[in-house]
């Protein structure tokens, strides 16, 4: 898989990915479908499909796409291309032109959000926490933690992560947030005044005995994600440096640790265990494979659902960010885009093509930005 920015094709699109769901998506889930039937209750009705030699196929493009998110195989603009050289400044200077820094751009945004209410959302990983090489230990810092409590006290507040809803919340510990985990397909939010359109949506309690509403669209597979979870442990547990994550609704197969000469036995454990499992589809993220339900929801999702559990859908009267750094941020930032309604920003230190409005360079300018929001809004309602 080329993942190399192509003008005449969708921006970041995943050859693999949507080949895969335009099979086993009923039609009217696509992603073009109306809204109507986001909250379709027949999310998971994938027919069965048989593994064939399409699939090596698939394995070995898996291969070529870690290959070329590597920073050795390429120059700029991809999503995991991680070091900065003194080309990439001058390539990141002039992309800047085209994604401007939120904080010299703040009173823009601010100006734009006149009249309005701010409905905050942000990515963990790469975005409130730095990157490192060991998922287990991605803490973020005390001063970012201050500056999320901070910021979620003045405006509604949600983190959506690939991790579980209950990992990222064991590493952000606030409790006046909002969680959507596993890429949005477990939402603990609000309770909604009428759930008539959300089926998959139960009321619960939060853990501090709160009634909240929980929306896990793809409950059913749970049993089978958690199979699969344990095959993978199993056929990687050889691969040194390959590191399995259970984060609830998908399956991460992290090789940031693994030898760049075992990258292709790591694609083809992954895909020899997915092509099992046609309810499953693999996407690709920083040094990283998951595996997830072949069901029409993502962060994009995840976003309006929130927005309209909030009471918050009026454009007019709402303005959402949402800042986050990796390809699954993506359907957030195409939303906020495609509605017109919010501002994306991407969190990145080298060019990348996104649908996002504005950049940051790392988590330490995420938290000026949210430290600038505060500051914004304690001057307005000083006045
Ligand atoms: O949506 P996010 O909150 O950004 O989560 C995306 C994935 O983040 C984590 O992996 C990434 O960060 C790790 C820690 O810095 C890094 O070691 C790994 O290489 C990155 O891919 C998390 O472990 C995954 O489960 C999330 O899906």
């Amino acid at each position: 898989m080329d993942l190399k920015p192509n003008p005449t094709a969708p921006v970041l699109a995943d050859p693999v990915t949507i080949s895969k769901s335009r099979l086993v998506v009923p039609s009217g889930l696509l992603p073009c479908s109306p809204p109507a039937s986001v909250f379709s209750p027949n999310l998971l009705t994938a027919p069965r499909k048989k593994a064939g030699i399409l699939d090596d196929v698939r394995a070995s493009s898996w291969l070529d796409a870690m290959k070329s998110s590597s920073p050795r195989h390429k120059i700029t603009m991809d999503y995991n291309h991680e070091l900065v050289s003194a080309d990439t400044d001058v390539a990141y200077h002039t992309w800047m032109v085209k994604y401007p820094s939120a904080l010299t751009s703040f009173a823009q945004i601010t100006n734009f959000a006149e009249g309005k209410r701010i409905a905050l959302f942000l990515d963990y990983d790469g975005t409130l926490s730095p990157i490192v090489d060991n998922p287990d230990l991605a803490f973020m810092s005390i001063d970012m933690r201050a500056a999320v409590e901070k910021v979620a006290k003045y405006f509604p507040t949600a983190i959506i992560s690939g991790r579980s809803r209950d990992k990222v919340y064991e590493f952000v510990g606030l409790t006046d947030l909002y969680y959507a985990g596993s890429h949005g397909m477990d939402i603990m939010g609000p309770v909604r005044q009428s759930s008539d359109d959300a089926p998959n949506c139960i009321i619960s309690t939060d853990k501090q005995g709160k009634e909240v509403n929980l929306f896990q669209p793809a409950r059913e597979l749970l049993p089978t994600i958690e199979e699969v979870f344990n095959s993978l442990v199993k056929s990687t547990k050889e691969i040194k440096g390959a590191k399995v994550e259970n984060n609830k609704f998908c399956v991460s197969v992290h090789y940031r640790n693994v030898d760049e000469k075992n990258w292709n036995t790591v694609a083809q454990c992954v895909h020899d265990v997915i092509r099992n499992y046609p309810c499953l589809r693999l996407s690709h993220g920083r040094k990283v494979l998951e595996a997830r339900p072949v069901i029409d929801w993502d962060k994009g999702k995840a976003v309006t659902f929130l927005l309209e559990s909030l009471g918050l859908s009026d454009c007019d009267d709402v303005l959402p960010i949402y800042v986050g750094d990796d390809r699954t941020d993506e359907d957030a930032f195409k939303v906020l885009r495609e509605g017109n309604c919010g501002y994306g920003i991407l969190v990145s230190s080298v060019p990348k093509e996104s649908n996002a409005f504005f950049s940051l360079r790392d988590p330490q300018e995420v938290m000026e930005f949210l430290k600038s929001l505060v500051t914004w809004q304690k001057k307005k309602s000083a006045l």
